[in-house]
């Protein structure tokens, strides 16, 4: 996985086309204006003309009165909708798509080469993995770059990303680890997070306290590893007093499995998305 520079891309006048401003789309499209893309210069299309609109104005973006609208004249064309939507949608798009556009696909387990059959051979293809956290600033990215994809067009698509978080380049490969460890590892986390909360108000904190202490913790402790660069086990052993609170509470949480089931899931989403890229 490697990063690239996008110091000196101008974005003011870069065109995106979103199709699909959804759960992911949606974020995508706010993470390229807060790149430097202008309002004007995103144009959305969802499945019917409110939908775009609204989306549009959640943004602060700008609603295209069509799939062929928005792609007019685009340098980039977003595509946020479904796995089992997107190459229909692709084979809509393949006559009206501008020439030197990069088409970018968002989906899980649609390939590359899936994306590119149902084009022209030349037609530049990329993928992004993304995560929903890019919409705070502090999410992840996976690049994946087709063989048409020039080199300007590759250091462009990193830029637009450049205020997601962290955006690495990676294999088609690698994509499966990805999600499980970042596209989506948000849910577990999610779900980790309610759990404990749910049990600091069972415990008898009020539950906006209890809300605001977990997620203290659990951003305390992930920033504590990044800017130390302390080894989880190492911080671990520096809560651990010798027949202390913490060391009760960690041989619980050994005796519940939860290493195993927290591999499980992440494990369950790589081999889901590899299942799928298989068709
Ligand atoms: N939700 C997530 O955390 C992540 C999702 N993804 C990928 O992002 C893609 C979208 O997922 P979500 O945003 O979760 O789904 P979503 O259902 O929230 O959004 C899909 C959007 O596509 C629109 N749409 C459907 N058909 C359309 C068409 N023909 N033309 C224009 N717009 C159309 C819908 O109106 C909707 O706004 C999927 O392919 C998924 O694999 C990737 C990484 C993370
Ligand atoms: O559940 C999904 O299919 C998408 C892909 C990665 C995260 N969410």
């Amino acid at each position: 996985m490697t990063d690239t520079s996008t110091d000196s891309i101008d974005l003011s006048a870069i065109r995106v086309a979103l199709i699909g401003a959804g759960n992911m789309g949606g974020p995508v499209g706010r993470t390229m204006l807060d790149a430097g893309v202008r309002p004007e210069n995103l144009r959305i299309a969802n499945s019917i003309p409110t939908s775009s609109e609204r989306a549009a104005e959640e943004l602060g973006a700008t609603a295209a009165a069509s799939r062929a609208e928005a792609i007019e004249g685009a340098d980039v064309v977003v595509l946020g909708v479904k796995p089992y939507q997107i190459l229909d949608l692709v084979a809509e798009l393949r006559d009206d798509l501008p020439d030197g556009a990069v088409v970018l696909s968002l989906a899980a387990g649609t390939t590359l080469a899936q994306i590119q059959d149902a084009l022209p051979s030349d037609a530049a293809v990329a993928r992004a993995m993304p995560n929903t956290p890019i919409s705070v600033g502090e999410g992840a990215v996976g690049l994946m770059r087709g063989d048409a994809v020039s080199d300007e067009q590759h250091a462009l698509l990193h830029a637009l990303f450049s205020s997601a978080g962290v955006a690495v380049d990676i294999t088609e490969e690698q994509v499966h680890a990805f999600i499980g460890t970042a596209g989506s590892m948000p849910a577990f986390v999610f779900t980790i997070i309610e759990a404990m909360t749910d049990e600091a108000v069972r415990l008898g904190l009020k539950r906006d306290l209890a809300a605001s202490l977990v997620q203290q913790t659990v951003r305390g402790a992930a920033t504590m590893l990044t800017e130390s660069g302390t080894h989880p086990a190492v911080a671990k052993n520096a809560v651990s007093s010798p027949g202390g609170t913490t060391v009760q509470g960690l041989a619980a949480l050994e005796r519940e499995g939860v290493r195993a089931g927290v591999a499980a899931a992440m494990a369950a989403a790589a081999d889901s998305s590899r299942a799928m890229s298989r068709g």
